[in-house]
């Protein structure tokens, strides 16, 4: 008989919602780039990791597929060979999370082929590696300033790319590699360097709770879901059923947001005013904006959706001196989104004036 194993319910993790936000967003559109979560220990970092691919609806993948192709998306070498033959057979998963151990080596982080055996053996000479792992599901990276660079550059490329290749000796097998990337830090024990920071999508700190009531709910929540997991979830079902629907939702609706070309201009202002050199600052901003707009069931994205991008994009690309945590600077960006949209009301105000114009011009013919 299999049990079933419970996880703590997303839903279930008091406030903590920039976090909860910034991993939503990422689990609507992966191409944001994931999440750098830095703060103390026990603050419901990985609790709220596990608990969002336990959240997440299940994945479409090629049956025995090492690399959870996706059978209507990119497919392995391996899937496209099957393909041919009329072999590819679906199955449906549950997202996981892998963790990247800190001491891990490029061949386990890539994979490996044995030459020898591959030519006895063909294909089982695979050892598909932590990408391999973790295509279309989480790849958790605990205390991501304490990992080699080397290890780092190798990660963040295959996820640039979406693919990885594995290779000996000219044989090569190619797989796409897309994951939603999530790292921890405490910045006590060394902040990461600019072009590492750079590659995170949005940048979330994470405090302990300081409100007594919050975290006596932690300790009556965490009891409980101990005593009797199956019952505490029960209790979260149908919040956990909601969040999943409008998950789905929004990414259904996401290829049909809009942001005009007014927001773009204001957001690549606000990067150029800030110092931010890196145009990937813009373009993430960008992608969260929409993820936020389509999350709350619009097509089009509002000065507020770019707001609240940025501060989840921006913080961790600001010029910073060493040693010093990446902040925002919050007043100029308040300033500069207040002009924005005192310009866009008199913009509004005129055009309406323009129209009662028009009306009368038109009533008087
Ligand atoms: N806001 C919260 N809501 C619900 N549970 C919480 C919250 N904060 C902490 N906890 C609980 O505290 C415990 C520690 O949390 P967790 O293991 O997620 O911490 P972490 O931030 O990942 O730290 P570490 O790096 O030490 O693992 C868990 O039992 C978790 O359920």
């Amino acid at each position: 008989m299999m049990i079933m194993q419970y996880i703590y319910p997303f839903t279930a993790i008091v406030g903590q919602e920039k976090m909860k936000k910034a991993l939503i967003l990422n689990a609507i559109n992966p191409k944001i780039g994931g999440v750098l979560i830095r703060g103390e220990k026990g603050t419901a970092k990985s609790t709220a990791v596990r608990a969002l691919a336990d959240l997440l609806p299940e994945i479409e993948i090629v049956e025995g597929c090492p690399f959870n192709c996706d059978p209507n998306g990119n497919l392995c070498d391996i899937c496209k060979e099957k393909k041919k033959r009329g072999e590819l057979k679906t199955t449906k998963k549950k997202m996981k999370v892998v963790n990247l151990p800190i001491g891990a080596t490029e061949d386990r982080v890539i994979g490996t082929l044995d030459i020898e055996k591959a030519i006895k053996e063909g294909i089982k000479a695979l050892e598909p590696g932590i990408l391999a792992e973790a295509n279309r599901n989480i790849l958790y990276i605990d205390e991501v300033n304490l990992l080699d660079d080397h290890i780092i550059d190798v990660l963040l490329d295959a996820a640039a790319m979406g693919w990885n290749i594995i290779e000996r000796e000219g044989v090569k097998i190619k797989h796409p590699s897309r994951f939603i990337l999530v790292g921890t830090m405490n910045p006590e024990e060394g902040e990461l360097r600019p072009q590492i920071l750079d590659r995170f999508g949005l940048m979330v700190d994470v405090e302990g709770l300081n409100d007594v009531k919050d975290r006596v709910e932690v300790i009556k929540r965490v009891e409980e879901f101990n005593e009797n997991p199956e019952a505490f979830y029960k209790k979260f079902e149908e919040e956990q059923n909601k969040l999943r629907e409008r998950i789905i939702k929004a990414r259904e609706l996401l290829n049909k947001v809009e942001i005009s070309d007014d927001l773009l201009e204001f957001i690549s202002k606000v990067c150029i005013e800030l110092g931010i050199q890196t145009n990937r600052a813009d373009i993430t901003v960008v992608r969260t904006a929409k993820a936020l707009a389509a999350y709350n069931g619009r097509t089009y994205v509002t000065i507020d959706d770019v707001k609240e991008a940025m501060e989840l994009a921006l913080p961790h690309r600001m010029r910073r001196k060493p040693f010093e945590p990446p902040q925002l600077n919050k007043e100029k960006l308040e300033q500069m989104i207040n002009e924005f949209k005192q310009q866009n009301n008199k913009d509004n105000e005129e055009k309406e004036e323009h129209k009662d114009d028009d009306v009368k011009k038109n009533m008087m013919k």
